[in-house]
């Protein structure tokens, strides 16, 4: 198809329209949360087009032809002039990354296709950054392999809601008081799962703890969220509600440095499978928090004090958004954090039986359903540290935000409003942190304690206004299953495993979902209560 002067020109003046949008427009400011309406102008923009190029040549296929040029050529433009301003004049150009992670975020979505962000920044720190405090670009965003002391005196997180106001009803939630009352709970389903499991090491057969911690986390959640557990110990089975939320969780971890697909997919796809995945298991939540409003409890769990706190002012309908947001958030906080630090606490125990022992001994003389007697047993304390320290369920999320002005880290300058992130999974791996660093060795927290050669290092719940709202609850419910398991029963690797799909299997989903791990529990002789 011959084409005429008039016909180039077209392509060249869309060309320039591609670059003119990307210096006029899409170079200020977010554009994430306006990903679906831009979508939705562009394809509204082909057929359009399509339309106008009716007196270009004739025949359907010529307009298809012409049609797809202008597309391309606007993309052209868009792409090249974004590829040349974020090489050449973007202000994060000087840190160090790969050449494609500066001109795209999907170049770390790629990298992240198996779900293992923490070993693809693992990697990235191993070839970029032999020193402490590295920074690596990606994109509109940089990793920080630094301990961060002042990461929230200066720094917010990206602005959505007013936090500080929703973090005020939480903390009612957890207070002293409301946590006394939660233990009760936590102590019947701790005992209910170690009841399932001496069924299992009775008949010889192996406990997959992978599946056996979520069911264990998650009902103690569901009763925190909705007074009524997803009963998963119970039915020995997964809730379908829990899966879903799991599903949709999966695509967390490669995703989360491209909101703006999200942001389509919710909006123009949502018939999509995971995305109403995703909105089966919102509806789901939302009916559980219509019957939790309406129900009469009498033993408060975390919900109440948020309830209460719409009630009161008045606004329970208005703030329904929230309050079946919170829910959400207490069940995944609440559960897929806790569950993965107990898988890998009974590995390492697995892994190295003098530790079991050791534990075994420190928790004799110990009355554990005394939560705050079980609290002055530091051994236990030291292994769940040092668990949270080797494996920490949240790896590498936490995105923070640095304030307009810019902040100095580590002597260097990160300018302002730029997404940061510390990841603590390779934080924790700095010899700089911790002597022996990929070793466990709980006496770096009693009595080796030069092991820990720099304490900033250990940030397992966050540090801040924005730090781990379920802190002690977390400590107090993971300090009473381990001490239960571990008085009753002595745990071993089942036939040849060692962990091996534990680790292979391992995703990062902002939180930690780690492999299958099959132990063998042997009932003690010499238990003592
Ligand atoms: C091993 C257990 C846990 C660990 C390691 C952990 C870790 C964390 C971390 C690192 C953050 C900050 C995330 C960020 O910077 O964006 C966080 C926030 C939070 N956690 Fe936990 N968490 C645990 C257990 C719990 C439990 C049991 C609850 C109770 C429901 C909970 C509720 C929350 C909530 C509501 C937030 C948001 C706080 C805010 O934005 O003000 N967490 N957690």
């Amino acid at each position: 198809m011959p084409f005429s002067a008039s016909y180039e020109l077209d392509v060249f003046s869309v060309a320039i329209c591609g670059v003119l949008s990307h210096l006029l427009i899409f170079i200020h400011g977010e554009w994430h949360m306006q990903a679906p309406k831009l979508f939705t102008i562009y394809s509204i923009l082909a057929p359009v087009l399509f339309v106008a190029s009716n007196n270009v040549g004739d025949g359907i296929h010529t307009h298809f032809t012409h049609t797809a040029l202008l597309i391309s050529s606007y993309a052209v433009g868009l792409f090249t002039s974004m590829t040349i301003y974020r090489r050449y004049f973007y202000r994060l150009r000087k840190f160090p990354g790969p050449w494609a992670a500066g001109i795209t975020k999907l170049w770390h979505v790629w990298q992240c296709r198996h779900g293992q962000n923490f070993l693809v920044i693992e990697k990235l720190w191993q070839r970029y950054g032999p020193s402490y405090g590295l920074v690596l670009r990606n994109s509109q965003s940089l990793t920080l392999l630094s301990l961060l002391p002042s990461m929230d005196l200066g720094a917010s997180v990206p602005k959505l809601f007013d936090h500080d106001a929703r973090r005020r009803i939480w903390d009612r939630g957890f207070s002293t008081k409301a946590l006394d009352a939660y233990q009760v709970r936590v102590v019947e389903y701790a005992e209910l799962l170690a009841s399932r499991i001496e069924v299992l090491a009775k008949e010889q057969n192996p406990v997959n703890v992978s599946d056996w911690f979520y069911w264990f986390t998650f009902d103690v959640m569901g009763e925190f969220a909705f007074a009524r557990s997803f009963a998963m110990l119970q039915n020995e089975e997964w809730h379908f509600a829990v899966t879903l939320l799991r599903k949709a969780m999966s695509l967390l971890g490669p995703f989360s440095p491209v909101p703006w697909i999200a942001q389509i997919a919710f909006h123009i796809t949502p018939w999509m499978y995971i995305v109403r995945d995703w909105s089966e298991m919102m509806s789901w939540c939302k009916d559980r928090m219509t019957d939790r409003i309406q129900a009469k409890i009498d033993r408060p769990d975390v919900s109440h004090w948020l309830i209460e706190a719409s009630t009161k002012r008045g606004s329970l309908e208005a703030d329904r958004k929230w309050l079946n947001g919170d829910a959400v958030t207490i069940i995944i906080a609440g559960s897929d954090t806790v569950a993965p630090t107990l898988v890998f606490t009974f590995y390492e125990m697995a892994h190295h039986p003098a530790y079991q022992a050791q534990l075994f001994s420190a928790l004799k003389d110990i009355d554990i359903f005394d939560h705050k007697q079980l609290r002055t047993c530091t051994f236990l304390t030291a292994i769940i540290h040092e668990t949270l320290q080797l494996h920490p369920p949240v790896p590498t999320g936490g995105y923070r935000q640095t304030p307009p002005s810019g902040m100095t880290i580590n002597g260097t300058y990160i300018p302002g409003n730029v997404t940061i992130v510390s990841p603590r999974y390779s934080l924790a791996r700095l010899q700089s942190s911790y002597e022996s660093a990929d070793q466990f060795v709980p006496e770096r927290w009693t009595t080796k304690q030069e092991m820990v050669n720099d304490i900033r290092g250990f940030v397992p719940f966050s540090q801040g206004r924005f730090n781990c709202v379920g802190k002690t609850l977390a400590m107090n419910e993971m300090r009473f299953v381990i001490a239960l398991l571990i008085k009753k029963f002595e745990v071993q690797f089942w036939g040849n495993e060692r962990g091996q799909r534990l680790f292979s299997d391992l995703k990062d989903q902002f939180t930690a979902a780690p492999g299958r791990l099959d132990l063998k529990f042997r009932l003690r002789t010499d238990t003592v209560r």
